[in-house]
């Protein structure tokens, strides 16, 4: 273990002081655009105003003959937008560090877009040595190139190992900016029965013990990534980072997607991955605070404005932590209204 005072020296001369505090930033939604597809491609500039999250993937759904193509195609949207006029962030999901093209991803983007680019995407992180890897290439090639900022790393919890090594994974290093579920790798790597990507399955259930009559038995679906995103949640927020949920599969079914997602939302999660552009509005309406539970929530931090002390609203007690819950809802809102006008007028926020 490193001492914390040399933690956060950059891991090569030249290269910028890592970050203390992550950049706070509005991340309802990572968008996936696949860069060698060119019509995509072409609509980057009208989508990046849209979304919070622009993200280029190199890794899993690019077919291995337009790997190439892939890169090459996200370092030139990344020189056709100004992602920063709109706010929104750009990222990569890099190919994973056995496979042959990393180091090409990495020489290759941060050479020509480092200065554009937030965040990097490890895909089938295994532990913090993984991590230690990338952050030290990172320094090296941010020192070589000039980059001026430090360019964040997200690692994808996709693997038994990973999960077993959450943790460490986690304080690995400054550079984490936080972490995603991958329920499909991870699905494949812990051996459960499941094609889907993402949300529940209709026999992961409980059922209730027999009745004497014979009468049908109650029975409720289970989530299935419920132990997973809490166990991923804790240990990001436990480190200062941010925790999301990864991919929905199914396009055509919103509501599903949309639980999911809310599920992601109340466990704690800052967002979640939008495959498809009908996935934008689901995230949107998800990851933003609903507009009663911040009048409430307001309504709590007024009654007790230096945080202490015990107070009863609607007949409900609030006191320090309703304070602090109250304090996460209203934090996000205001985030939330100043990208978005109309929800900043339905939360009427002073
Ligand atoms: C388990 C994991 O690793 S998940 C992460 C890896 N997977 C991905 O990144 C997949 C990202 N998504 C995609 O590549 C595409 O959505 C596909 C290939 C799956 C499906 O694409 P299509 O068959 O074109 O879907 P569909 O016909 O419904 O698309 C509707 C429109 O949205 C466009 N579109 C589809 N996906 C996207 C996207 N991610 N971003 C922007 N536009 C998109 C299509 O080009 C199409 O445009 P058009 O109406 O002008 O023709
Ligand atoms: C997100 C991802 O890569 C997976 O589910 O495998
Ligand atoms: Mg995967």
């Amino acid at each position: 273990m490193k001492l914390p005072r040399r933690f956060f020296q950059p891991l090569a001369t030249g290269a910028p002081a890592p970050f203390r505090e992550l950049p706070v930033k509005l991340e309802r939604m990572i968008h996936f655009v696949p860069p060698h597809n060119d019509k995509v491609r072409a609509r980057v500039p009208e989508l990046a105003a849209t979304v919070d999250v622009v993200l280029g993937n190199l890794e899993d759904a690019v077919p291995v003959d337009q790997k190439e193509a892939a890169r090459k195609g996200f370092v030139a949207m990344a020189q056709a937008t100004d992602f920063a006029a709109s706010g929104t962030g750009l990222w990569t999901r890099i190919n994973a560090l056995n496979s042959p093209w990393i180091l090409d991803d990495l020489f290759e983007i941060v050479s020509q877009v480092g200065d554009k680019l937030d965040v990097v995407m490890v895909p089938k992180v295994e532990g913090p040595w993984d991590i230690h890897y990338i952050d030290q290439l990172l320094a090296q090639l941010e020192a070589k190139h000039g980059v001026k900022k430090p360019i964040l790393v997200h690692a994808i919890l996709e693997t038994a190992e990973g999960v077993a090594n959450v943790d460490a994974i986690a304080s690995a290093s400054p550079r984490m900016h936080g972490m995603s579920l991958g329920p499909a790798d991870l699905a494949a790597s812990r051996g459960m029965k499941t094609t889907r990507v993402g949300g529940g399955h209709p026999d992961y259930r409980v059922i209730a013990d027999p009745t004497q009559d014979g009468a049908a038995r109650a029975s409720a679906q289970q989530d299935l990534w419920h132990y997973t995103i809490a166990k991923m949640v804790d240990a990001c927020m436990a480190n200062g980072l941010k925790a999301f949920y990864g991919p929905f599969g199914d396009f055509s079914d919103g509501d599903a997607c949309e639980a999911q997602f809310r599920n992601a939302f109340l466990m704690g999660c800052a967002g979640a991955w939008t495959l498809h552009p009908n996935q934008v509005a689901i995230a949107k309406r998800v990851f933003a605070p609903d507009p009663a539970e911040v009048a409430f929530a307001v309504r709590i931090v007024e009654a007790m404005p230096d945080g202490t002390g015990a107070v009863m609203l609607d007949g409900k007690m609030q006191d320090d932590a309703t304070w602090k819950q109250a304090k996460v809802i209203v934090d996000l809102a205001r985030l939330v209204a100043e990208k978005d006008p109309e929800l900043a007028k339905t939360y009427g926020l002073k």
